[in-house]
């Protein structure tokens, strides 16, 4: 059973964060020949799992996490939803982060990792689905360096633009970055600052490319084997 514990730091350093700092050649071993189902690893139970959730805006990220939740039991942690709840609490930063959504852009990421940080230490689950982070380079050393731990699986919603696009306007949700001038700009930002952490992964054999193309239950059926080993 999980223990909830006085910092994410704290925690981190007493779990699988410890195996990757003690022994991290041979885990990293384990995971760049992670090909297939058979291949990965049984987390322990009570063992924080921690998996980042990419891709561009539309893709689908926040979908397939709640069937994921659904399935797996996870706790789903979205960035945009934690950003958003800060501006609607009134908080002092919530216009800077207004401004930045509207924007486009990506907000510090000093301001995220303790948003992130504060959610997984106020929950008694260890198994994390991280949405929508890292954006960039930074958003990930910031993760890094604050919560002290590398995540377990990261998984990329690869979409087409134009079906991002489609998607985004007619996501209905009454969002300001959903609109046409905002999505424009976030493709840019996302092409700009995205892909160096997604290629960051994938050289280090953590990244499960996913076409996000097809029907959300086709989409998760191709989900739902990488997560296969925590449900034993
Ligand atoms: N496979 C899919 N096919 C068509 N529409 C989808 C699919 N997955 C999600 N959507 C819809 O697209 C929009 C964006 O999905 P969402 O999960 O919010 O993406 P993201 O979190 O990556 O921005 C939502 O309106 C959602 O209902
Ligand atoms: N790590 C993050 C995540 C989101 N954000 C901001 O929040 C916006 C919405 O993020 P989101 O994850 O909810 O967006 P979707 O990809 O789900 O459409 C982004 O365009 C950024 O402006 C950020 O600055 N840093
Ligand atoms: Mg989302």
């Amino acid at each position: 059973m999980w223990r909830r514990v006085a910092s994410v730091s704290h925690l981190f350093s007493h779990s699988k964060s410890t195996k990757f700092n003690q022994q991290g050649a041979s885990t990293f071993k384990i995971w760049e020949t992670f090909t297939s189902e058979s291949e990965i690893p049984t987390p322990s139970k009570g063992s924080l799992f921690v998996t980042f959730v990419l891709g561009g805006p539309g893709s689908g990220k926040g979908t397939q996490c709640a069937k994921i939740v659904e399935a797996f039991g996870f706790t789903h942690v979205s960035a945009g939803d934690l950003l958003r709840r800060e501006i609607a609490s009134g908080s002092a930063y919530g216009s800077v982060i207004l401004s930045t959504i509207r924007e486009g852009k990506i907000v510090p990421s000093q301001v995220t990792v303790e948003l992130i940080q504060k959610e997984m230490e106020s929950s008694d689950n260890y198994k994390f689905l991280i949405d929508g982070f890292p954006r960039s380079e930074e958003n990930r050393k910031a993760f890094e360096k604050t919560i002290g731990a590398e995540p377990d699986v990261v998984l990329f919603f690869d979409c087409p633009e134009q079906e991002m696009v489609k998607r985004v306007l007619n996501r209905n949700q009454g969002r300001v970055d959903d609109n046409i001038d905002t999505i424009k700009k976030r493709l840019e930002i996302f092409d700009e600052l995205n892909w160096p952490v997604i290629n960051y992964y994938s050289q280090r054999g953590k990244l499960h490319k996913i076409n996000a193309v097809g029907t959300v239950d086709e989409i998760f059926e191709k989900v739902r084997p990488i997560f296969a080993p925590l449900s034993k």
